[in-house]
Protein backbone atom coordinates (compact mmCIF):
# COMPACT_ATOMS: atom_id res chain seq x y z
CA UNK A 1 0.00 0.00 0.00
CA UNK A 2 1.36 3.44 -0.74
CA UNK A 3 1.65 6.27 -3.02
CA UNK A 4 -0.21 5.23 -6.67
CA UNK A 5 3.06 5.59 -9.22
CA UNK A 6 2.02 8.66 -11.44
CA UNK A 7 1.46 5.88 -14.45
CA UNK A 8 -1.10 4.11 -12.51
CA UNK A 9 -2.95 7.68 -11.18
CA UNK A 10 -3.22 8.15 -14.76
CA UNK A 11 -5.29 4.76 -15.60
CA UNK A 12 -7.22 5.31 -11.90
CA UNK A 13 -8.27 8.59 -13.88
CA UNK A 14 -8.83 7.45 -16.96
CA UNK A 15 -11.28 4.58 -15.92
CA UNK A 16 -13.28 6.97 -13.61
CA UNK A 17 -13.99 9.16 -16.58
CA UNK A 18 -14.96 6.43 -18.76
CA UNK A 19 -16.81 4.97 -16.08
CA UNK A 20 -19.15 8.00 -14.76
CA UNK A 21 -18.92 10.27 -17.67
CA UNK A 22 -17.74 9.26 -21.37
CA UNK A 23 -17.16 5.87 -22.30
CA UNK A 24 -14.39 4.79 -23.98
CA UNK A 25 -12.97 1.82 -25.45
CA UNK A 26 -10.15 1.60 -23.32
CA UNK A 27 -9.51 -2.45 -22.48
CA UNK A 28 -10.49 -1.35 -19.13
CA UNK A 29 -9.92 -2.09 -14.73
CA UNK A 30 -12.22 -5.61 -15.21
CA UNK A 31 -10.33 -7.13 -18.04
CA UNK A 32 -6.69 -6.11 -17.93
CA UNK A 33 -3.90 -8.51 -18.45
CA UNK A 34 -2.40 -7.86 -15.51
CA UNK A 35 -3.83 -11.12 -14.15
CA UNK A 36 -2.85 -13.12 -17.35
CA UNK A 37 0.64 -12.17 -18.50
CA UNK A 38 4.18 -11.22 -17.23
CA UNK A 39 6.08 -10.16 -20.36
CA UNK A 40 9.81 -8.53 -21.04
CA UNK A 41 9.03 -8.08 -24.99
CA UNK A 42 5.91 -6.78 -25.51
CA UNK A 43 3.86 -5.98 -29.27
CA UNK A 44 0.30 -3.70 -28.92
CA UNK A 45 -1.67 -3.54 -31.76
CA UNK A 46 -3.62 -0.39 -31.51
CA UNK A 47 -2.61 1.90 -29.04
CA UNK A 48 -5.68 4.07 -28.98
CA UNK A 49 -4.47 6.49 -25.38
CA UNK A 50 -2.01 4.47 -24.40
CA UNK A 51 -4.33 2.63 -21.50
CA UNK A 52 -2.22 -0.59 -21.97
CA UNK A 53 1.08 0.45 -23.86
CA UNK A 54 4.71 -0.79 -23.97
CA UNK A 55 5.65 -1.73 -27.67
CA UNK A 56 2.89 0.19 -29.66
CA UNK A 57 1.09 -0.06 -33.17
CA UNK A 58 -0.91 2.77 -33.66
CA UNK A 59 -1.67 4.20 -37.33
CA UNK A 60 -4.31 6.81 -36.52
CA UNK A 61 -2.42 9.89 -35.70
CA UNK A 62 -4.85 11.21 -33.27
CA UNK A 63 -4.75 8.18 -30.98
CA UNK A 64 -0.90 8.33 -31.14
CA UNK A 65 -0.93 12.34 -30.35
CA UNK A 66 -3.00 11.10 -27.29
CA UNK A 67 -0.60 8.93 -25.79
CA UNK A 68 2.22 11.46 -26.68
CA UNK A 69 0.18 14.07 -24.45
CA UNK A 70 -0.47 11.16 -21.92
CA UNK A 71 2.92 10.10 -21.27
CA UNK A 72 5.44 12.60 -22.05
CA UNK A 73 6.54 12.73 -18.48
CA UNK A 74 7.88 9.01 -19.40
CA UNK A 75 9.83 10.57 -22.42
CA UNK A 76 7.73 8.73 -25.15
CA UNK A 77 8.95 10.75 -28.04
CA UNK A 78 7.69 10.82 -31.85
CA UNK A 79 9.88 8.29 -33.99
CA UNK A 80 11.40 9.33 -36.79
CA UNK A 81 13.09 6.27 -37.79
CA UNK A 82 11.73 4.25 -34.54
CA UNK A 83 14.27 5.07 -32.25
CA UNK A 84 14.77 3.18 -29.04
CA UNK A 85 13.28 5.21 -26.69
CA UNK A 86 12.78 4.91 -22.88
CA UNK A 87 10.07 3.14 -22.23
CA UNK A 88 7.89 3.20 -25.05
CA UNK A 89 8.36 2.62 -28.91
CA UNK A 90 5.16 3.69 -30.83
CA UNK A 91 5.58 3.70 -34.99
CA UNK A 92 2.64 5.18 -36.19
CA UNK A 93 1.83 2.77 -39.42
CA UNK A 94 -0.28 0.33 -40.20
CA UNK A 95 0.58 -3.26 -38.10
CA UNK A 96 0.30 -5.17 -41.07
CA UNK A 97 3.08 -2.80 -43.05
CA UNK A 98 5.51 -2.57 -40.01
CA UNK A 99 5.06 -6.46 -38.16
CA UNK A 100 7.57 -7.62 -41.00
CA UNK A 101 10.10 -4.24 -40.00
CA UNK A 102 10.31 -5.09 -36.52
CA UNK A 103 13.20 -7.41 -36.63
CA UNK A 104 15.33 -5.07 -38.75
CA UNK A 105 13.88 -1.87 -36.80
CA UNK A 106 13.71 -2.66 -33.51
CA UNK A 107 15.69 -5.54 -33.51
CA UNK A 108 13.41 -7.86 -32.15
CA UNK A 109 14.16 -11.50 -32.24
CA UNK A 110 10.31 -13.29 -31.14
CA UNK A 111 7.72 -10.83 -28.51
CA UNK A 112 6.86 -12.74 -25.43
CA UNK A 113 3.60 -11.14 -25.59
CA UNK A 114 0.88 -9.93 -28.30
CA UNK A 115 -1.87 -7.54 -27.32
CA UNK A 116 -4.26 -7.48 -30.16
CA UNK A 117 -6.88 -4.66 -29.63
CA UNK A 118 -6.91 -2.86 -33.25
CA UNK A 119 -9.22 -3.46 -35.78
CA UNK A 120 -10.89 -7.02 -35.18
CA UNK A 121 -10.00 -7.45 -39.13
CA UNK A 122 -6.62 -7.76 -38.45
CA UNK A 123 -6.45 -10.08 -35.76
CA UNK A 124 -6.43 -13.31 -38.09
CA UNK A 125 -3.89 -11.71 -41.02
CA UNK A 126 -1.34 -9.76 -38.49
CA UNK A 127 -1.20 -13.23 -36.54
CA UNK A 128 -0.15 -15.11 -39.75
CA UNK A 129 1.95 -12.68 -40.00
CA UNK A 130 3.84 -12.56 -36.94
CA UNK A 131 4.32 -16.68 -37.63
CA UNK A 132 5.32 -15.88 -41.38
CA UNK A 133 8.01 -13.67 -39.61
CA UNK A 134 9.09 -15.60 -37.12
CA UNK A 135 8.50 -13.16 -34.49
CA UNK A 136 6.98 -15.89 -32.27
CA UNK A 137 8.64 -18.55 -30.06
CA UNK A 138 7.70 -21.79 -28.21
CA UNK A 139 5.40 -19.97 -25.26
CA UNK A 140 4.64 -16.56 -26.62
CA UNK A 141 1.82 -15.26 -25.88
CA UNK A 142 -1.07 -14.06 -28.16
CA UNK A 143 -3.86 -12.08 -25.56
CA UNK A 144 -6.91 -11.04 -27.53
CA UNK A 145 -9.12 -8.06 -26.33
CA UNK A 146 -12.54 -8.02 -27.28
CA UNK A 147 -13.35 -11.37 -28.75
CA UNK A 148 -17.02 -11.32 -27.91
CA UNK A 149 -18.02 -7.81 -28.11
CA UNK A 150 -17.39 -6.49 -31.04
CA UNK A 151 -16.21 -9.82 -31.55
CA UNK A 152 -13.63 -11.94 -33.79
CA UNK A 153 -14.90 -14.92 -35.23
CA UNK A 154 -12.43 -16.19 -37.39
CA UNK A 155 -9.24 -14.88 -35.28
CA UNK A 156 -11.20 -17.20 -32.71
CA UNK A 157 -11.61 -19.85 -34.82
CA UNK A 158 -7.95 -19.83 -35.77
CA UNK A 159 -6.17 -20.03 -32.36
CA UNK A 160 -8.77 -22.61 -31.15
CA UNK A 161 -8.61 -25.06 -33.63
CA UNK A 162 -5.29 -24.50 -34.70
CA UNK A 163 -2.84 -27.70 -33.17
CA UNK A 164 0.25 -24.55 -33.16
CA UNK A 165 -1.84 -22.53 -30.51
CA UNK A 166 -3.11 -23.70 -26.69
CA UNK A 167 -5.82 -21.06 -25.92
CA UNK A 168 -8.17 -20.08 -22.93
CA UNK A 169 -10.96 -17.68 -22.44
CA UNK A 170 -10.85 -15.08 -19.72
CA UNK A 171 -14.71 -14.21 -19.74
CA UNK A 172 -15.55 -10.80 -18.74
CA UNK A 173 -17.21 -7.78 -19.59
CA UNK A 174 -17.00 -4.77 -22.45
CA UNK A 175 -14.81 -1.90 -20.82
CA UNK A 176 -17.28 -0.04 -18.02
CA UNK A 177 -20.72 -2.01 -18.92
CA UNK A 178 -22.43 -5.26 -18.23
CA UNK A 179 -22.12 -6.52 -22.23
CA UNK A 180 -20.39 -9.65 -21.87
CA UNK A 181 -16.83 -9.96 -23.97
CA UNK A 182 -13.21 -11.61 -23.09
CA UNK A 183 -9.65 -11.55 -23.60
CA UNK A 184 -8.54 -14.52 -25.21
CA UNK A 185 -4.97 -15.90 -24.30
CA UNK A 186 -3.23 -18.09 -27.02
CA UNK A 187 0.15 -19.52 -26.36
CA UNK A 188 2.01 -20.42 -29.38
CA UNK A 189 3.62 -23.78 -29.23
CA UNK A 190 5.63 -23.80 -32.17
O1 LIG B 1 -12.37 -2.58 -26.66
C1 LIG B 1 -12.95 -2.12 -27.83
C2 LIG B 1 -14.31 -1.91 -27.93
C3 LIG B 1 -14.86 -1.42 -29.15
C4 LIG B 1 -16.33 -1.20 -29.26
C5 LIG B 1 -16.92 -0.93 -30.50
C6 LIG B 1 -18.30 -0.72 -30.59
C7 LIG B 1 -19.09 -0.79 -29.46
F1 LIG B 1 -20.42 -0.59 -29.55
C8 LIG B 1 -18.51 -1.07 -28.23
C9 LIG B 1 -17.14 -1.28 -28.14
C10 LIG B 1 -14.02 -1.14 -30.25
C11 LIG B 1 -12.64 -1.36 -30.13
N1 LIG B 1 -11.80 -1.09 -31.20
C12 LIG B 1 -10.49 -1.31 -31.07
C13 LIG B 1 -9.96 -1.79 -29.89
N2 LIG B 1 -10.74 -2.07 -28.82
C14 LIG B 1 -12.09 -1.86 -28.91
MG1 LIG C 1 -10.41 -3.33 -27.00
Amino acid sequence: VGERRPSQRVIQAIDQFCRQKEWAMNVGDEKGMHHVVNPATVLELGTYCGYSTLITLEFNPHYAQLLYESTESERVHKPKRCDVFFQVQLVEEASGDWIPKMRTEFGVETFDLVFLDHWKDRYLPDTKLLEDCGLLRKGSVLLADNVIFPGTPEYLEYVRSSPQYESQYFQSHLEYTKVEDGLEKSVYLD
